[in-house]
Order: C-alpha cells, then structure tokens, then sequence
C-alpha cells in the first residue's frame, strides 16, 4: 500500500457508515489482503447475519478473568468496539449476555474477543454482535489484574484504540484508522471491479 498524503477529509461517523456497507473481503483487499484476524475468530451467533462496525476500544485481560471488562463497560460510547485480548483461552468466557446488554446500552457496537464468551443464543437475540474463539458455558473470574488501552494483540493481528472493526459471516478485519479513507477507496474499488467480473460471467 502506498502512504497516504490525501488530507483526511471524512468524519469517523461517516467512514463507518461507509464501511458498513462493505463486505470483510474486498476491505481486506483494500489494504494488500492483510489485518484480518484468523479464522478462529468468528461470530458467536449460531446463525448467519452478524455484522459489526465500530472504532476499537482496547483491554488486555488474564485468560477466563472479566474484572476489566466491568470496569470499562460503563464508559463505552456510541460507536465502540470492545477489542479484548484474553490470551486466546478456550476454557472460561470472558463475557455474557448481560455484560453484553450493559454494552448496548451505551451505544457499544459488539465485542471483538480472543477468548471465549457464553450466552450465544441470547447475544443473537439481543442484536449484540460477538466475535470470539468459542463458546462454554464455564464463567469467568473477577479478580484482575486487567489494563485498558493501549495496543492489544486479537487473532494475531494489533489493535490499537480507534482502530475500525470490521466483522461478518467472513470474520473480523481491522483498519489502522490513518489510514481509513484509503483502504475505503480502494475497497469501493474492488467491489466495482467484482461487479464487473460478475458480468462477464454473466451473473
Ligand atoms: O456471568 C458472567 O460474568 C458472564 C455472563 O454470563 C453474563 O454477563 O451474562
Ligand atoms: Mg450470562
């Protein structure tokens, strides 16, 4: 990818408008197909449709250990996105459906967690969107110690706060918010692109 020397002319209310309208794929072929976590991170929804967009807000957590995401959740805002390093333990959820409502209720878009979460029929039937390793019914501790901020490690790629969440059926991709409006370009781009190769296969 080239630097970008365009002076940012887009609010962040407007580029995640934007990105919201875009599939995971071409995003990730707008930035050289890299920043995407692995595959091991998905939607918890047993169903398909979950779609999420949101500016990152970072926690770095012991695995199975949730004492941080209660003292964050309460000042999530409007268009966050819960982004947790936790370790990528499989044997304790970090969060649940009411943790998860407590969210919603501030405006939070979903969670982005490298751990596991409980209540995933629920977090469907809340609309909450959730993309983590898996799913047990084990809780978590809340002991600590937790840290807020700061760059954080998720499905193997970094995070950093304000960093766009990008999340559907395909996975989880992240945007270097620098660089937002031309990964968008180059995203809008792919999808005329595949538009026209549709058409020369006659779909
Ligand atoms: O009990 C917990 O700590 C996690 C949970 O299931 C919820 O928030 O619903
Ligand atoms: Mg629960």
């Amino acid at each position: 990818m080239t630097e970008n020397t365009v002076a940012s002319t887009m609010t962040e209310a407007e580029l995640l408008e934007k990105f919201a309208e875009i599939p995971s794929a071409p995003i990730s072929d707008g930035q050289d197909r890299l920043n995407v976590l692995d595959a091991g991170i998905s939607s918890v929804w047993p169903s398909p449709g979950a779609r999420l967009v949101g500016r990152a807000v970072t926690l770095t957590v012991g695995g199975g250990d949730n004492a941080g995401v209660h003292a964050v959740v309460d000042s999530l805002t409007e268009g966050d996105v819960l982004v947790i390093n936790g370790q990528g333990l499989t044997h304790r959820a970090l969060i649940g459906e009411l943790i998860a409502s407590r969210a919603k209720k501030r405006g939070c878009r979903g969670f982005v967690i490298d751990g596991c979460v409980r209540d995933a029929v629920d977090l469907q039937e809340i609309n909450f969107p959730v993309f983590a390793r898996g799913v047990t019914p084990a809780g978590p501790y809340r002991n600590g110690p937790y840290r807020i901020g700061g760059p954080v490690a998720v499905g193997n790629v970094a995070v950093s706060p304000g960093d766009l969440m990008i999340g559907d059926d395909d996975g989880v991709v992240v945007v270097a918010r620098d660089e937002a409006e031309q990964v968008l370009a180059a995203a809008q781009a792919k999808l005329v692109a595949e538009e026209k190769q549709r058409a020369e296969i006659g779909l």
